[in-house]
C-alpha cells in the first residue's frame, strides 16, 4: 500500500497496550471463552511486598493518570523536549504524522479502485471531550456528515462506551456500531457471524429487526455489574468521581476530581479489583477503564468487522480508522501490520501513535469525512 509510511512509532506510554505488543497480531479473529488470563490488573502498578498502598503511592501510578489527557502545553514541552512553542512542536510533530487533510489527495490517490470502510471512534472523534461523559454530545453537522458518509462506505463506530449508548448518541442507523471497545459487535444477518463464530448469536433489535450480535465477553457481564456496584460504593465520598457502566466495561472517570484525591481514586479501584484477577485495567482520557482478561481490543474488532463484511481477504480494501485515545492504538496498529489501510490520530497535541496521518480536532473529522463523499461522488 503506498501510504506514507510512518518510519519510526514509538509508543513511550506502553500501559494499555503492551498486551497487544506483546501479543501481537492475533492468529485467529478472537479468542475462544475461556482463553488464557495471563494477567491481573495491567495498570502499571508495580507488585511490592510491601503492600498495595506502597504500589499506589509510586510516581508510576499517579504519572500515568496525569499524563492521561494532558494538557496541550504539558505535551508539547514533553515532545519538544522543552525547545520551541507549542505550535513549533506541533508542526514538527505533523512532518511525522501528516495532517489528512493536507494529505487528502495521497490518500484518495491510494484509494483510487479500492472499497473504503470507514471505521470511527466516538468521544473525543466524534465529539469534543467535555466535563460530564453524559453530555458528550456530536453535532447535527456532524451527524449529517457521518450519515452521508455512510451512503457510500460502510462505516462502523467502535467506542468504549455501551453499545446502546453510543448508538443513542450517533442516532444514525444505517452504521455499524461495536461498542464496549469492540466487546459487543452488531452486524446485519446477511453477515453470518453465529455459523462461524461461537461467540455470535442471532437476536433482534430494538425494531424487531434480526441482527447478529457477538459478544467474546458475554461471561463476564455478571462479575462486570457486581464490579460496578463495588466501584460506586467505594466512589461515592470522593467529589466529582463518576462510575459509568458500558455493559461489558466500566469506567472511573477522574476528570472532575480535585488531583489531591486522584491516588484515592486509583487505591480504590486497584483495591476493588484485586479481588478480581480475571479483570484488567486500562487508562482511557481522565479514565480508568476495568475489562475483562480476554484478547480482544478494537483492533480485533475491526479485522472482525472487516470479515464480517467479506472485506478481509481482498487486496482492493483500504479501510481508514479515525480515533483519538490509547484503546484506538490496537486499531492503528492492526492495520498497518495487515497493509490494510490507515490510522488517522485526531489531536491537537503532538502525541505517540501507530497512526500514519492525524487531524486536529472533531471540526477537522468532519472536514474530512465530506471530502471523502465530495471525492467519491466526483469520480
Ligand atoms: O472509545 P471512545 O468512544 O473514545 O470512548 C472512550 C471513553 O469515552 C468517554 O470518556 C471520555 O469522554 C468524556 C466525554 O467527553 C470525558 O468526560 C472523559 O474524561 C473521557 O475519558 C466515555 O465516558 C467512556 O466511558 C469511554 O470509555
Amino acid at each position: 500500500m503506498d501510504l506514507k509510511p510512518n518510519l519510526n512509532p514509538v509508543l513511550t506510554d506502553a500501559t494499555p497496550l503492551t498486551r497487544s505488543r506483546l501479543g501481537g497480531v492475533p492468529s485467529g479473529l478472537y479468542s475462544p471463552k475461556g482463553a488464557t488470563f495471563p494477567h491481573g490488573p495491567l495498570l502499571a502498578i508495580p507488585r511490592k511486598k510491601t503492600g498495595i498502598l506502597d504500589d499506589v503511592r509510586s510516581s508510576c501510578w499517579l504519572d500515568a493518570m496525569k499524563s492521561s489527557s494532558p494538557t496541550h502545553n504539558k505535551v508539547s514541552k514533553d515532545v519538544s523536549h522543552g525547545i520551541g512553542s507549542p505550535d513549533t512542536a506541533y508542526s514538527t510533530w505533523l512532518l511525522k504524522f501528516p495532517s489528512a487533510l493536507a494529505s487528502f489527495d495521497q490518500i484518495a490517490n491510494c484509494a483510487k479502485g479500492k472499497r473504503i470502510a470507514l471505521f470511527l471512534d466516538y468521544d473525543g472523534t466524534l465529539s469534543p471531550i467535555v466535563d460530564n461523559p453524559d453530555c458528550a454530545f456530536m453535532s447535527d453537522n456532524m451527524r449529517a456528515a457521518v450519515k452521508k458518509v455512510a451512503e457510500y462506505f460502510p462505516t462502523a463506530i467502535i467506542s468504549g462506551r455501551s453499545r446502546d449508548k453510543v448508538c443513542e448518541l450517533v442516532g444514525v442507523s444505517e452504521l455499524y456500531y461495536a461498542g464496549s471497545h469492540g466487546m459487543d459487535i452488531i452486524v446485519p444477518p446477511r453477515q453470518s457471524i453465529s455459523d462461524n463464530h461461537p461467540d455470535g448469536i442471532r437476536s433482534s433489535d430494538k425494531q424487531a429487526v434480526e441482527v447478529n450480535l457477538f459478544q467474546p465477553a458475554a461471561e463476564f457481564l455478571p462479575m462486570i455489574e457486581e464490579v460496578l456496584g463495588l466501584l460506586k460504593e467505594s466512589m461515592k465520598d470522593i467529589e466529582g468521581a463518576i462510575v459509568e457502566s458500558n455493559k461489558f466495561c466500566a469506567s472511573v472517570h477522574y476528570r472532575n476530581v480535585n488531583e489531591e484525591s486522584w491516588q484515592i481514586v486509583g487505591q480504590r479501584v486497584y483495591d476493588v479489583l484485586k479481588q478480581y484477577p480475571r479483570l484488567r485495567l486500562t487508562h482511557g482520557r481522565k479514565v480508568l477503564e476495568v475489562r475483562p482478561v480476554i484478547d480482544w481490543d478494537k483492533g480485533k474488532a475491526v479485522t472482525f468487522l472487516l470479515e464480517s463484511l467479506g472485506l478481509n481477504n481482498c487486496d482492493d480494501v483500504l479501510a481508514i480508522y479515525v480515533g483519538d485515545d490509547r484503546t484506538d492504538e490496537d486499531a492503528f496498529k492492526v492495520l498497518r501490520e495487515l497493509n490494510k489501510g490507515c490510522g488517522i490520530l485526531v489531536s491537537s497535541a503532538p502525541k505517540d501513535s501507530n497512526a500514519i496521518y492525524s487531524l486536529r480536532d472533531p471540526s477537522e473529522v468532519m472536514e474530512f469525512l465530506t471530502s471523502l463523499v465530495l471525492w467519491k461522488s466526483s469520480i
